[in-house]
């Protein structure tokens, strides 16, 4: 079974010699009791926690670098729910990163679904070695395994569940890529943690930051922050500026 929001950090999927998708999503993360950064308003009206990750003796052996990451993950009552990650260089070098908030979203029926705000953008595309592509068509649609990383996206896009009748809404900031996965039939039955059916019912669309990764400097600090919310369908495209 999967879902949720994977925190992909430092790495996205195997474009480095670390384990698939970085070392954070397999964390226990501190609660955070000095988060602080945010601005006072940023919690009005919001049920949140302040989570802190500091890489460990066996973190620093396959990635020598020291860092504070801090995420923030709010739920308001509009039912907003906003990420957002920063992540501080507390080393004495320059260090980069690659990173994504891998998104799962519960779709009614894949085929049934589109995303729109990706239209026109150029993907690599993982089926294809990575080779850049230029989107063609109108909205993305499913009918077979994707698995592509867009390029230069728009800081708004709208994933459309047709038979439900809604849209998920992700705003994102700091995040320049958008990577889309559904596994489809074959490679679901190959994983061991997936059901070979549970392709119909899921997507992933992750705001990121993977194509050019995030360099810090000693003391620097990067901020992506995502932000879902969903919308009846009816609602659409011209409410959205997309
Ligand atoms: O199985 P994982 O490590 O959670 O990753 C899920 C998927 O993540 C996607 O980003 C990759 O393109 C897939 O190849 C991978 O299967």
């Amino acid at each position: 079974m999967r879902g949720g929001i994977p925190i992909c950090f430092p790495q996205f999927g195997n474009c480095g010699s670390l384990e698939q998708h970085g070392f954070a999503r397999n964390k226990v993360w501190a609660i955070d009791d000095n988060p602080q950064l945010h601005p006072p308003n940023d919690s009005h009206g919001k049920s949140f926690i302040d989570l802190l990750l500091k890489p460990s003796e066996d973190d620093l052996k396959c990635w020598p670098h020291s860092f504070e990451f801090r995420l923030r993950v709010s739920l308001a009552t509009s039912g907003y729910l906003t990420m957002t990650s920063r992540v501080r260089n507390v080393n004495g070098k320059p260090f980069s990163f690659s990173f994504a908030y891998h998104t799962y979203f519960l779709v009614s029926d894949i085929s049934e679904v589109r995303i729109e705000g990706l239209e026109t953008l150029d993907y690599l595309d993982n089926l294809f070695e990575r080779k850049r592509f230029t989107e063609q068509g109108d909205a993305i649609t499913f009918e077979s395994e994707v698995s592509r990383l867009y390029l230069s996206s728009p800081n708004v896009i709208a994933v459309l569940d047709h038979e439900k009748k809604r849209t998920y809404v992700i705003r994102k900031e700091g995040l320049p890529d958008v990577f889309v996965w559904n596994p489809w039939e074959k490679k679901s039955k190959s994983m061991v943690d997936f059901g070979d059916e549970e392709y119909k019912q899921m997507l992933c669309v992750d705001g990121a930051a993977i194509e050019k990764p995030i360099t810090l400097k000693p003391g620097e600090e990067w901020t992506g922050r995502l932000q879902l919310s969903v919308v009846p369908s009816s609602f659409c495209s011209e409410h959205l500026d997309l």
